[in-house]
């Protein structure tokens, strides 16, 4: 669903070879999506001089070591979310010297990580609604039904390979507060996660934290691995700015001002080609000053909008020479289109995970399992060799 389905209608994708530790799984796998070749390991993969590229859906606690193996053996990556498990692993992976351009003339790797949402028509839609200085709350909230994934023994509730709702559904609540902040989070001010029962009560299956931003503002993540399965909700994003002045208001007269209040709601914002909706409430308050400096609310009044945008086309920033994609792209394959476009060196055609962003993403993670006492992730045990 990542990769395969969107690599068939991306023409400058072939997806070569599949490796799996047990060789069985991977000749099933490859039979079953008509791939064809299978690797004996994944180490085979990196060892192929035909392959350009590798995506990485290991468990987090392994993708810190795969990535910088990949790397090392000159192949680009998309790399699955969350990029490692903690930022000490990702200040290193994401600065690292196999990322700077050589000396020698081989070509520099590109890594990214693979934050899907980010790259869809609608998320940009739900960005141009913003105004991020004046927000002054956010609430992202992430409820996936127990049904979803019903074993304990996941990798997700499996600490030794970085489990956690926060680092597997909280991540996209994560990121939805920094991108509508546009800042960094400076603070955690409250953390509750609901650990698992013991032997996995290191990792949370449910999480609700508040994030201190720049400007005050406080964004907070709501979301469970283990929601009610009668209770079934869409991930949504809600975001309240502060009163700002609205002179462009045609409804005001003379001597009176005007203030817009706004409130956007961004219905599935995880994968929003399947189907989304982002209203957009304004509340106007028209206020006239007295005498004596005093002011009195003459008129209120309440707009409000639903928009939408499933090709770049009806984004009305999007710039005309960029490609719009297609109503049928999912969130992958909007993502597939941007990897390519950066092998290829076509930095200038749009959205890209800097790496500053998956470092910064992994701090503001690190302070929500820091002040919740279940601690942060294990950092790879073997990150020395990788230093
Ligand atoms: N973008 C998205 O929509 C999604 C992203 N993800 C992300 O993808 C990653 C993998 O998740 P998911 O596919 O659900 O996980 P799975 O457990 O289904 O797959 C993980 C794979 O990793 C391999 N693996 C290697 N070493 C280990 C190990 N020690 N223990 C367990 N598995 C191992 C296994 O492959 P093998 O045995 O075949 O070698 C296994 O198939 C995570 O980072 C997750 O957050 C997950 C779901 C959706
Ligand atoms: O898309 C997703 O939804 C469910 C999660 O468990 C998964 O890891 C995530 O990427």
């Amino acid at each position: 669903m990542a990769l395969i389905t969107p690599a068939k209608s991306h023409p400058e994708v072939i997806i070569h070879a599949v490796a799996a530790r047990d060789k069985t799984r991977a000749t099933a796998f490859s039979r079953k999506h008509g791939i064809p070749v299978v690797k004996n390991s994944y180490d085979e993969i990196l060892d192929d001089p035909a392959i350009d590229a590798v995506y990485i859906p290991l468990p987090n606690g392994l993708h810190f070591e795969w990535t910088l193996k990949a790397l090392s053996k000159g192949k680009h990556v998309l790399l699955e979310k969350p990029s490692t498990n903690n930022a000490e692993e990702a200040d290193i992976l994401f600065h690292h010297r196999l990322l700077f351009p050589s000396t020698t003339g081989k070509k520099t790797p590109v890594l990214m990580e693979a934050f899907h949402p980010r790259f869809t028509p609608a998320w940009r839609q739900f960005m141009a609604v913003l105004d991020p200085p004046s927000i002054s709350h956010v609430v992202a909230r992430a409820m996936i039904p127990s049904f979803f994934i019903p074993r304990d023994d996941d990798i997700r509730f499996d600490y030794s390979l970085g489990g956690g709702s926060l680092l597997d559904v909280g991540t996209y609540t994560v990121v939805a507060l920094r991108d509508a902040f546009g800042t960094e989070p400076t603070k955690c001010i409250e953390a509750r996660l609901t650990p698992m029962a013991p032997p996995r009560e290191r990792c949370d299956h449910t999480f609700h934290a508040k994030l201190r931003f720049p400007n005050g503002g406080v964004g907070e993540v709501d979301g469970s691995l283990r929601a009610p399965n009668t209770r079934l909700s869409l991930p949504t994003i809600t975001v309240t700015h502060k009163p700002v002045a609205a002179p462009e208001e045609q409804e005001a007269g003379a001597g009176e001002e005007v203030t817009r209040t706004r409130r956007v709601v961004f219905h599935n914002f995880m994968f929003s080609p399947h189907y989304h909706r982002i209203d957009v409430e304004d509340k106007f308050e028209v206020t006239k000053k007295g005498e004596e400096g005093t002011s009195t609310v003459v008129r209120e009044f309440t707009r409000t909008e639903s928009k939408k945008a499933y090709t770049f086309r009806e984004v009305a920033s999007w710039p005309s020479d960029q490609p719009p994609g297609e109503p049928h792209w999912s969130t992958y394959r909007y993502m597939l289109e941007q990897f390519v476009n950066r092998i290829k060196g076509r930095e200038g055609s749009g959205i890209f995970i800097s790496h500053e962003d998956s470092v910064a993403q992994a701090r503001a993670l690190d302070m929500i399992y820091g002040k919740s006492g279940l601690g942060l992730r294990p950092t790879c045990e073997k990150l020395s060799e990788f230093v």
